[in-house]
Parts: C-alpha cells; structure tokens; sequence
C-alpha cells in the first residue's frame, strides 16, 4: 500500500471550481506541508467576486437539482463514494501532505469517513419520510401533512483537523437534501476538497450544483460566503469565536446557522473502571490526531485511590507515541497543523508552568533531525496539580495535553466536568453502569460515551452545548437543518 501511495501525483495548483470549471485567480497562497515545512501547492484564492460567481452559479443550478427525485441524488452520492475509495491512495496522498497527520491515522479515520458520509446520506434520504395528522375540523377532517424543501444554496465553511471527514459530513447531507453548495476548506488544508471537486465532475454532477472557493476568513472568501445576500445557510464548524462572527454576521439576514464549534472536554474516570481500558481509552482521546479533534479529552478526572497509578500509566502511554514521518507507517504522532498553532500550543505549554502546574511528561518540542525539525512537532504532554479555575483547564488548547486531577464523590466528578463554559463531549470510564447511565444524563455535554470515545453512528445527533455549538447534524437532525420544513393543510370533503 505504501509503494502505491508514495507513487501518487499529488497537485500542484488548487484552483477554485466554479459552475463545472476550474477557476484560476491572480492571487495565489501557499500550502505548506507542517511536518517538514514543505511547499505542497500554490492555492488560488477566490475573492468576493468570484464567491459571486460561485453564488450566482448555484442560483441558477438550483432549480433542475432541487427537482431531481431523492432516488437520483443518493445515486450521485453513491458514485461520488465510489470514486473517493476509488482514489483513496490520492486523497490519502493529499491529506497527509497537507496535515501532517500519521498516514496509519488518515488511511483508518479520514478518508474512509470521507466515502462513508455519502454513503451514509444517500441510505437516509432514501429513508427519509414526513410527517401525517389527521385533523378533526367542524366539516370534519383535514390531512396535514410536511414537505422537504431544499434551504437553497448553502455555504460551508470547514477547518483544518479533519479535513475531509468534516468537509464531506456537510457536502453529503446538503446535495442529499437537494441544496446547492459553496464551500471553503481551511486555508490549511485544501486538498482533499480540491480533489473532490475532481470527483463531482467525474460523477457528472449537473454544473453550479458543487461549487469550491478557496481563501481565508475575514477579508477573504470565508467572509464573502457569509456577507453575501443570496446565500441561504450557513454550516461552519471551527473556533467558538469564528462562530460567534459567523453569527454576528448573518444576523441582519436571518438566516439559519449550524455550527460545530470547540471543546475542552473531560473524561471520568472511576475505579471500578477496567483500568487498562481506561489508561488507552483516555490515552487515545487526548492524543489522537495530536490532540486536534474536537472531540479530544483535555480534562481528566479521576477516582483519587487509582490517582496515582493511572497518571503513571497514561504518561507510560504518551511516552509511547512515536513522532516522526507521517508516511512512516509506525509514525503515531504527527505534527500539529501550522507554526502558528505551534506557537498557540507552546504558548499554553509556558501557561501552565505559569499557572503551578507539574509537567509529568512532555512540556517541549521533540528533536527528530533532518527535515521534520523544520516541521510543527510538539511533545505529548501530561499537567497535574493545577486549579480547576486555572486558564489551562478552561481555554481549549487543541493540541496533544491533558490535565488529571483526583475527584472523592460523584457529585464532585460531575460539578468539575460540568464547570466549563463548553459542553461538547465527555466520557466516563466504570464497569458500574447504573453510575454511567445516572452520569451520562447528568453531564452537559451533546455527546458522552461511556467506556469508549469516538465510536461514531452517523445516524446519531452529533453537536454541543453552551460555547460548543448552535443546532445538530448526524442522521434526521442533518435532513432537518439542511432543508425547510412545509406543512400543508388540506380540507377533506366528506
Ligand atoms: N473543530 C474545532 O473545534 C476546531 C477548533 N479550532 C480552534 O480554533 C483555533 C483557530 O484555528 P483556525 O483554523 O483559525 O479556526 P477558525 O475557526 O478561524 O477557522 C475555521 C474555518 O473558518 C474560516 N473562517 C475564519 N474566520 C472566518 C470568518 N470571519 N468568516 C468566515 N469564515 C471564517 C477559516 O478560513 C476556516 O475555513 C485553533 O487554534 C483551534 O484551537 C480550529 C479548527 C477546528
Ligand atoms: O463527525 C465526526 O465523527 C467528527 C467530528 C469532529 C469534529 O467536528 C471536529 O473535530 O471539529
């Protein structure tokens, strides 16, 4: 698999696809691959006059897609899946480059999630029904029953840590559901999108019906989707402060907004847990993808007569991770996505030696010679003894760090997990299951798994609380946000 994948063309231009054609522009951006520095390829930028055309393009293409059967779209979505696994070795080729992340990682998580998503959505459009009443009237009944209709054209705004996955969870539900797109990857990362659009001419899609814009946020195309009056939704997943803009902005216009937004997530972790279970659990949920999923612990809270074997244990684990090439398949940590989110990481590596931290394992940047020293490698890292109200323990970090703190009772544990201004995800680490259940329904958090993490059923209501989201996607609750719901009354004669 190696050989083929090492043998792949990866591009060297990105350009924008507008209406069924690639589009150049005069700017262009690098994308740099962060585990040694490396250009990858020189990205057209798209501005707001060609967000425009990408706009007007899907306007036009709107009305023959949103009236193509639901059967006719889960057949396209099903053929952009095949092409995607089809073309794994390219996507893979192109994610690792542009993240960084351990080709074992990408060819696992990313790119088949990339596949799945549409294949998920073409089986739940499929399935998807509405709703029925009958309504008892003076001339006797009415039947009430609802409509999808399409939102319209939907922008899509997606970051950098999971390129692909995310990116497609939003395509594959909107085309479904008979919307057309504009959408822009990060800046990061744009090149699994750009192959994507290689896929949706592959596939025929109709023109104007998939349209990508590369770019940044403010100033850039990511601000042009979102000031722009004809575009009729917006799902954006990233930082909770680029929401909160995101929203600010489209305030005047009304319109309806999805946003998956950060985390600072914690696990619980009892000792009545199966304590290896436990340590790797935990271990694979603040270190995974270097720390930059959203979903990744960063708060650790465990039972205090395991305390101090379970910290050994997990620093065992972080001890463990092989940093290194990123095409190396024994390579478990890759670097972290940019300089800048470098700095942003180390910046809170200094913080919590600040704050009174004990740095159990980590703190620095690892040495790895050659090129990978010009890459954007930090150490996994393990803090105890800072105070809950501490900036470490309250700001998300995302990067590959966790803090454990001893907790007495249950009620301790669950005030602690619950005392952050996020609610996205949390697990719960104990073979007491009435306890799991009782916890489970207590923590404010959209999603808690219980002696797992990032076991995913795309079915399932996806999304957090408080600073961590606005609305859900996964399954019915994607169907619903990227589509408008009718109702229409009819009077029955008797
Ligand atoms: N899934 C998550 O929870 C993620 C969280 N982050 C966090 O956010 C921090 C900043 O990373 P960024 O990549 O800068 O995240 P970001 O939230 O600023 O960027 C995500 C996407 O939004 C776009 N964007 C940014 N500002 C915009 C605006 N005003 N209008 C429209 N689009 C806009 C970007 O171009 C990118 O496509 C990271 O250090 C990390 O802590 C980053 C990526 C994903
Ligand atoms: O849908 C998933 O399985 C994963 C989602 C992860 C994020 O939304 C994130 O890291 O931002």
């Amino acid at each position: 698999m190696l050989a083929v994948f090492r043998s792949a063309q990866l591009i060297s231009e990105y350009r924008n696809y507008i209406n069924g054609r690639f589009v150049e522009s005069p700017n262009t951006f690098e994308d740099l691959n962060p585990a040694n520095g490396e250009l990858v390829a020189r990205v057209h930028e798209a501005d707001a006059a060609l967000v425009d055309q990408a706009v007007r393009a899907g306007r036009a293409a709107l009305p023959a897609w949103r009236n193509t059967s639901a059967e006719q779209r889960a057949q396209y979505l099903e053929r952009i899946a095949a092409v995607i696994e089809r073309r794994a070795d390219d996507f893979l080729a192109a994610e690792v480059a542009d993240t960084g992340k351990p080709v074992s990682v990408a060819s696992r998580v990313d790119i088949p999630r990339g596949a799945a998503n549409f294949r998920a959505f073409a089986a739940m459009i499929r399935m998807s029904g509405g709703e029925v009443y009958e309504t008892p009237t003076p001339e006797g009944r009415a039947l009430n029953y609802s409509l999808r209709q399409p939102l319209g054209v939907v922008g899509i705004i997606s970051p950098w840590n999971l390129p692909l996955l995310l990116f497609t969870w939003k395509v594959a539900p909107a085309l479904a559901c008979g919307n057309v797109i504009v959408a822009k990857p990060s800046e990061e990362t744009p090149g699994t999108a750009t192959l994507l659009a290689e896929v949706m001419d592959e596939v025929g899609l109709p023109e104007g019906v998939f349209n990508l814009v590369h770019g940044f946020g403010p100033g850039s195309a990511g601000a042009a989707i979102v000031d722009h009056p004809d575009v009729d939704g917006i799902t954006f997943t990233g930082e909770s402060k680029t929401g909160a803009t995101i929203m600010r902005n489209v305030a005047d216009k009304v319109r309806p907004v999805s946003f998956e937004l950060g985390g600072k997530n914690a696990a619980l972790v009892f000792a009545d847990a199966d304590f290896d279970k436990a340590v790797a659990g935990v271990a694979r949920s603040s270190f995974l993808n270097t720390g930059q999923v959203c979903l990744c612990t960063e708060r650790v809270y465990v039972e205090r007569p395991i305390f101090d074997r379970f910290v050994a244990a997990l620093a065992e684990q972080a001890r463990a991770l092989r940093p290194g090439d990123p095409l190396d398949p024994e390579t478990t940590l890759g670097p972290l996505i940019s300089r800048q989110h470098r700095d942003k990481v180390l910046s809170y590596y200094a913080l919590a030696r600040e704050e009174g931290a004990t740095v159990v394992t980590g703190g620095g940047v690892p040495a790895l010679g050659g090129k990978l020293d010009q890459g954007c490698y930090v150490e996994p890292t393990i803090w105890t003894g800072l105070d809950q109200s501490a900036r470490c323990l309250q700001e998300e970090v995302f990067g590959p760090v966790c803090h454990v703190m001893p907790f007495d009772t249950e009620e301790q544990a669950i005030a602690l997990a619950n005392d952050s201004r996020y609610g996205l995800a949390s697990a719960i680490w104990t073979t007491h299951l009435d306890r799991g259940h009782r916890l489970a329904a207590r923590i404010d958090a959209g999603l808690v798994w219980l002696n797992t993490w990032f076991l995913r059923d795309l079915r399932t209501p996806f999304g957090g609380m408080k600073l961590s989201g606005l609305g859900r996607e996964g399954g019915r609750h994607s169907l619903d946000f990227y589509s408008e719901l009718k109702n229409v009354c009819v009077q029955m004669s008797q």
